[in-house]
C-alpha cells in the first residue's frame, strides 16, 4: 500500500485541510497519515480561530513519521508562520522527503488569512526548494509573481516568473477565473493546461486541498507530474460534480462519490 503525508491544519468542519487531504489519500486507496500544524474553528461560512502548533511538537510529529513508516508523497498545506515553515524545511531535507507537493495557502475561501505576513517570503525561500511541485491559486500566484492574473495569458506570465527562480513545476489553478476550470502546468519550460468544463456548483470549499492531495497520491503511485495533475482533476471534477450540499455557506466536495467504482 502507498503511503502520503500530509502536513497541513486541521479544519473541524472536514471541508479542507487535514480532513480533505486523509478523504481524498484514502479515496485513493492509500494510507493516509498526517502531521497538523495548526486547528482552525471553521466551517463553511468562514474561519472564527486559529490556534497554532508549537513548531517543536511539529518536529515531533515529523520525526515519528519518517522514523517509522516513510511516506511516498508528502502533501503541504496551511503552515501559518515561519518557525513552523522553518522546522518542516529542516525536516524534509534531514528525511529527504520525495514527491513533494506544496500548495501554498494563504487565504480561505472565505477571505480568512491562513499564512503569517512575514511567513509567505519563508515560504518562498525554504519549502518550494523541497517541492516537486507548488500549487497556487490566482490570487496566490498573484503575489507570488507580483503581476495581476485576469486571463490565461497573464497566468502563463505570471507562471513563467515564478517559476525562474524555482526548480519545481508550478500549477497556477484557474478556479477563481471566469469561464473553464483551467488550471496551468509549467515545468522545465514546458507548458501543459488542463481546461474541464465549470461545474455549476457554489460549494467550492477544499478545492484546493482536494487536488494538490490527489496529486500527491499520482506521485506516490509513480505516475509524472503530468499524469498525477490529470488524474487528481478528474477526481476533483468528479467530487463537485457528485453536487453535494451541506452547510449554510460555501460548502464541502463529495469523496465518497468513487467509492463502488473503479476510483484510481
Ligand atoms: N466550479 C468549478 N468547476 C470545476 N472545477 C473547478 C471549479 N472551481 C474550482 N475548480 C478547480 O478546482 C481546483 C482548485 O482550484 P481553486 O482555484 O478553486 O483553488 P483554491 O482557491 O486553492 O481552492 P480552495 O477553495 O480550497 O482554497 C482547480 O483544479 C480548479 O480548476
Ligand atoms: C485548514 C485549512 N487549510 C486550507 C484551507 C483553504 O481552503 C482552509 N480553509 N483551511
Amino acid at each position: 500500500m502507498k503511503k502520503v503525508l500530509t502536513i497541513a491544519g486541521s479544519d473541524c468542519s472536514g471541508g479542507a485541510g487535514i480532513q480533505a487531504d486523509i478523504k481524498t489519500i484514502t479515496a485513493h486507496k492509500m494510507y493516509a497519515m498526517s502531521v497538523i500544524t495548526s486547528l482552525t474553528a471553521q466551517n463553511t461560512t468562514g474561519v472564527y480561530g486559529i490556534a497554532d502548533t508549537a513548531p517543536e511538537f511539529v518536529g515531533q510529529q515529523l520525526d515519528c513519521i519518517f522514523t517509522d513508516i516513510v511516506p511516498d508523497a508528502v502533501k503541504i498545506g496551511m503552515v501559518s508562520n515561519s518557525a513552523i515553515i522553518r522546522v518542516i524545511a529542516e525536516k524534509l531535507r534531514q528525511y529527504d522527503a520525495k514527491n513533494v507537493v506544496v500548495d501554498p495557502v494563504m487565504i480561505s475561501t472565505s477571505g480568512s488569512r491562513l499564512l503569517s505576513e512575514d511567513a509567505c517570503d519563508a515560504l518562498v525561500s525554504q519549502l518550494f526548494p523541497a517541492a516537486s511541485l507548488i500549487t497556487p491559486n490566482i490570487p496566490e500566484a498573484e503575489v507570488l509573481s507580483g503581476l495581476d492574473i485576469s486571463d490565461k495569458s497573464a497566468m502563463l506570465q505570471a507562471a513563467e516568473k515564478i517559476a525562474f527562480s524555482q526548480q519545481c513545476g508550478v500549477l497556477i489553478k484557474g478556479g477563481h477565473l471566469p469561464g473553464d476550470a483551467c488550471d496551468l502546468l509549467f515545468y522545465h519550460g514546458e507548458t501543459f493546461w488542463y481546461d474541464t468544463d465549470r461545474i455549476t456548483n457554489p460549494n467550492t470549499h477544499g478545492t484546493g486541498c482536494t487536488l494538490s492531495s490527489a496529486i500527491a497520491c499520482g506521485l506516490a503511485s509513480g505516475k509524472d507530474l503530468a499524469d498525477s495533475i490529470r488524474s487528481a482533476k478528474e477526481y476533483l471534477t468528479g467530487a463537485l460534480k457528485a453536487g453535494l450540499d451541506l452547510g449554510k455557506g460555501s460548502g464541502p466536495l463529495d469523496h465518497t462519490y468513487c467509492l463502488s467504482s473503479a476510483c484510481e
